[in-house]
């Protein structure tokens, strides 16, 4: 199933840099390991923003909120999901 995700990023001000540098490390990687798998087809930065969009492709809405959940930087998010389906005109076979 494919759901393309927004991420809006909001760290306090307050958190120490250091802890910030470490959890951006983590999320990094996570990241990393989840696109290599293929689970997390794209990512794309909004322009001007602090934010993300990006496609995931997993089994169910309970894998999905186990990858977003787990994600380092989760409790600093704001997640907007919207499942996906192939449109009727789409051409490209891989859009399934
Ligand atoms: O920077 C972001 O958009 C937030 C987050 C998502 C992946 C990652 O490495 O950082």
């Amino acid at each position: 199933m494919l759901f393309h995700v927004r991420m809006d990023v909001k760290i306090p001000h307050d958190l120490p840099r250091e802890q910030a540098a470490e959890i951006l490390a983590r999320e990094k990687a996570y990241s990393q390991e989840l696109q290599r798998s293929g689970k997390w087809r794209h990512i794309w930065r909004l322009a001007g923003e602090y934010a993300n969009f990006s496609i995931f492709d997993v089994q169910d809405n309970a894998e999905l909120h186990a990858i977003l959940s787990g994600l380092p930087l989760f409790p600093f998010m704001q997640v907007t999901v919207t499942p996906l389906l192939r449109h009727p005109s789409a051409i490209r076979e891989d859009d399934s």
